[in-house]
């Protein structure tokens, strides 16, 4: 299944990635469907219930890829009313919608509260005021989540790190229990339950279950108040294996997180996984422009830049850089490879040994996750064309900008 070689070319399901190439040009993402339906099946088979998944939206936001998990029943964890209407458009059910973000508008609650989603995740108190508000003017209760901050370290890079002090996400563990009690006495509130998000692409789950624990001592010193949390949504962040990492058994944490959460009667179980949903499920299909022999390195000019996946040049993260087709003739080389950015940061792998030459099609692994939906259109270049494969069959689900595209809405001085 997924991404293999078979015949020495590289293949999604039973596709060739080479020819996918030919048919729709580079730079390309290509996602396999039936890996985004195992991944969600590994949390959705050893989750207990009652529970909800939510994936996260901001992973891959393509329609395809949400109609796929909505099929599966997925809940989804929203961070802005676009993702909110992407949702709604791919079939998805506003009542399993989680909103996190730090900095919702008063016109996203009121769009959100007419869809009727599940929960808002609150971030700060004068949130929960301004959503106080908002729902008294639509003479509605909003169903609230306040998500804490519990100062666990997450142990990854300090970008994606969100769960400690100094991080501008969730209201701190000391103010945590008095923002509960406020939310709890406003009169258009509805308080039922407590989240975290602690970080993402976490490879040891160790500081998931102290967030955990920390997180049910919470919940259960607000139930002896009277305040009545049902649900703790422990958000997501399970990382992936992009380079030699062991990434975390699915399994294994979710048997430990549920016999932690065993301590507290009738308590909903909630997750918000996106990366291990779609990160190792989607390739980036890059064509080898020129070989550049310098005087201190090589560098393999590709098509794909900073633009297309932003990851390398933002975290210095490590994706795997393969040729779809092996033994080629070209001998394998020590390479730099980068982009046609105008910046120096402009790279997708740094000394990497690989056998290619000019025409070559390269696969960069594991971009499936924040790989599509952080890209832009910096030095006026188009976004890639995204593509769904099933089985034999490949599907377009998003094609090509186009250069019209590049400047549409924007107009000349009269
Ligand atoms: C609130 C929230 N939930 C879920 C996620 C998904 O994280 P991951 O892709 O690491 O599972 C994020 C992103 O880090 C997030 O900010
Ligand atoms: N964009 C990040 C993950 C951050 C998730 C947002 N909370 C990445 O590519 O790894």
């Amino acid at each position: 299944m997924s991404f293999h070689y078979e015949q020495q070319q590289l293949r999604a399901e039973s596709v060739v990635l080479g020819e996918l190439a030919q048919r729709f040009g580079t730079p390309l993402y290509v996602y396999s469907k039936a890996l985004i339906e195992a991944n969600w099946r590994a949390f959705s088979e050893h989750w207990p219930s009652p529970h909800q998944l939510c994936y996260a939206v901001k992973a891959n936001s393509n329609l395809a890829v949400l109609n796929v998990l909505a099929k599966l029943g997925a809940g989804f964890d929203i961070v802005s009313v676009g993702e909110l209407e992407r949702v709604i458009k791919a079939g998805g059910e506003a009542k399993k919608v989680v909103f996190s973000g730090v900095a919702k508008s008063a016109a996203e609650m009121a769009t959100a509260l007419n869809y009727g989603i599940g929960c808002f995740n609150v971030e700060s108190v004068a949130e929960l005021h301004r959503l106080n508000e908002v729902a008294g003017e639509h003479g509605v209760q909003a169903p609230v989540s306040l998500r804490v901050n519990p100062n666990v370290d997450a142990q990854t890079h300090p970008y994606i790190a969100t769960g400690l002090r100094a991080n501008k996400f969730g209201i701190a563990m000391e103010q945590a229990a008095d923002a509960f009690r406020e939310a709890a006495s406003l009169p258009n509130i509805n308080v039922i339950g407590a989240d975290c998000h602690i970080g993402s692409q976490l490879l040891n789950t160790a500081p998931f279950l102290d967030a955990a624990d920390i997180m049910l001592n919470l919940i259960m010193e607000l139930r002896s108040e009277g305040i009545e949390i049902s649900h703790l949504d422990m958000g997501g962040g399970v990382g992936i294996a992009y380079q030699q990492e062991q990434s975390p058994d699915i399994g294994a944490y979710l048997t430990a997180l549920r016999e932690r959460c065993e301590r507290v009667d009738n308590l909903t179980l909630m997750l918000e996984p996106g990366r291990a949903i779609v990160g190792n499920a989607g390739v980036l299909l890059t064509k080898v422009e020129y070989l550049k022999p310098g005087s201190e390195k090589q560098f393999m000019l590709v098509d794909a830049g900073m633009n297309d996946l932003l990851r390398p040049s933002l975290y210095q993260a490590w994706h795997d850089i393969k040729p779809v087709k092996q033994a080629t003739g070209a001998s394998s080389q020590l390479y730099d490879v980068v982009g046609p950015v105008c910046e120096t940061g402009d790279f997708l792998g740094h000394a990497r040994h690989i056998a290619a030459e000019q025409g070559d099609i390269l696969a960069v692994m594991n971009a499936g996750a924040y790989g599509f939906t952080m890209s832009s259109n910096y030095n006026s270049r188009p976004r890639a064309a995204e593509i769904m494969v099933s089985g034999a069959t490949a599907h377009v689900i998003r094609e090509r900008e186009t250069l019209q595209d590049l400047w549409k809405g924007e107009q000349l001085l009269p």
